[in-house]
């Protein structure tokens, strides 16, 4: 099995402050990490450094076998990021948002109108993205995490802003099971304030607590108790 993401000591201060420090873990292709922690504890922070969009300051990163951020060219493409920030042209409508999206990535444009469907949005799709509703905003933004079909998808809280019938749609986008990609496993990380719902969904978990990995454990072994003492 090979390994999707290796963590040794990894740290991460902005001045001063230091948002994440020592953090070490590992995780196999196709496993999903949850990351718990009260506000503030770095789990966004963590993301953005798996996403080659922030450097880390102490330690050691490997994502899809190659080292951050020295390699961070060649495993860009291969990673998709749902952040708090949609990252979406919000004067653009969601399926040129998209289309842009495809291009970048060199994904049939045919993508587009499945991906637009498969959110149940094909009839907003034109409108500019400003005239939407934030759990609207969020399915888009979802299909621009997983329009290119990514080996690494990071999820910030994604089912933040969607309403039940939503997060049910969306589900399929969300999980990208092997089966969907023809065997290739798909490795997630997910950002959750939900003991049990994100624990059911991971084969990891980490609880961050400022900054510092308080827990590291397979989520089999992990109860929502120990999870509920991390916010307190
Ligand atoms: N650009 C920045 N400059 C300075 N400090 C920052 C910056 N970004 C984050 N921080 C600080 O780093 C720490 C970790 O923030 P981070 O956003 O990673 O937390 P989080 O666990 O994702 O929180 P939340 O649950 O609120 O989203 C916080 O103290 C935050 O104020």
């Amino acid at each position: 099995m090979t390994t999707a993401i290796e963590l040794d000591g990894v740290g991460r201060s902005y001045g001063e402050r230091a948002a994440l420090a020592g953090v070490s873990l590992t995780l196999e292709a196709g496993r999903t990490l949850v990351i718990f922690g009260p506000n503030g504890a770095g789990k966004s922070t963590l993301l953005r450094v798996l996403a080659t969009l922030l450097r880390p300051t102490a330690g050691t990163v490997r994502v899809l076998g190659e080292p951050l951020p020295d390699q961070a060219w060649a495993v860009r493409g291969r990673i998709g990021l749902l952040g708090h920030d949609p990252l979406l042209y919000r004067q653009l409508s969601a399926r040129e948002n998209l289309r842009y999206h495809a291009r970048l990535h060199s994904v049939p444009e045919t993508r587009v109108a499945e991906m637009l469907d498969a959110i149940g949005l094909a009839r907003r799709a034109d409108e500019p993205v400003a005239l939407l509703s934030r759990g609207m905003v969020q399915r888009v933004a979802v299909a621009r995490a997983v329009l290119h079909d990514p080996d690494l998808l990071l999820l910030d809280e994604p089912r933040a802003n969607l309403d039940p019938a939503a997060a049910e749609l969306l589900e399929p986008l969300l999980r990208g099971t092997s089966e969907g990609r023809g065997g290739r496993a798909r490795t997630r990380v997910i950002t959750s304030h939900d003991p049990a719902g994100g624990l059911a969904e991971a084969d990891v978990a980490l609880g961050l607590r400022g900054g510092r990995a308080a827990l590291v454990a397979a989520a089999a072994d992990v109860t929502t108790a120990q999870i509920g003492a991390l916010y307190r």
